[in-house]
């Protein structure tokens, strides 16, 4: 899962490693947050961040009344369409499993927005299930990857090509990491003159 996937990176993370906040009041945009776990985690792995979940109208409603306890003053919502409403500002952007749904031109238009919110000296962190290079496995994730073909317009990538996107955005120093479960992170920044 997702969850499991930051659990790792939170074991992996250390001082001086970019895979989790540093420290100080970091601002994370959950884009989009969906129910509201992946917010949770974060709250808990660092008690220093506030989370923002930004979702759709509907979905954020959801996730409000059913899965974040109102009592957790960290977590805001934020309600709106990401192609259309202007995006809060952050420190770091976490965006898991989305551009996954959508095309190339479709995903560099919305990290592109992203980069323009995003505060200088901050990132975007993407975590999806990586194809391999020459495109030969996971099976799993060529399975997704027809999945998403089917149900939505978009495909599974490989680390290369959401270097490509992420590239095309703005973002620079992209790095990527296998975490040997189902879902890996790539993670890009935004200079600090920006
Ligand atoms: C595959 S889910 C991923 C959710 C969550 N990040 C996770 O890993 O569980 C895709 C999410 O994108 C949201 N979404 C789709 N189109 C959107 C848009 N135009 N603006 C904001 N959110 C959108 C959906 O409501 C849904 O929560």
């Amino acid at each position: 899962s997702t969850q499991d996937t930051l659990e790792r990176l939170h074991l992996q993370s250390g001082p001086g490693t970019p895979w989790g906040p540093a420290g100080g009041a970091v601002i994370i945009s959950v884009c989009p947050g969906c129910t509201g776990a992946l917010a949770k985690h974060f709250t808990s792995a660092y008690p220093e961040c506030n989370v923002t979940i930004f979702d759709l109208p509907k979905v954020a409603c959801t996730a409000r009344q059913h899965f974040v306890n109102e009592a957790d003053q960290r977590i805001r919502f934020h309600e709106g369409d990401f192609f259309k409403d202007p995006l809060p500002a952050a420190d770091l952007y976490m965006l898991a499993r989305i551009l996954h749904d959508w095309t190339d031109e479709r995903c560099i238009e919305l990290l592109s927005r992203i980069y323009k919110a995003c505060k200088p000296g901050g990132s975007v962190l993407l975590v999806e299930a990586l194809l391999n290079e020459d495109g030969s496995g996971p099976l799993t994730v060529q399975l997704y990857s027809l999945n998403m073909l089917v149900q939505a317009e978009g495909r599974e990538r490989t680390a290369a090509q959401y270097t490509t996107l992420l590239a095309g955005a703005g973002f620079t120093n992209i790095q990527h990491r296998l975490t040997g479960r189902l879902y890996d992170v790539v993670l890009g920044h935004k200079d600090e003159a920006k």
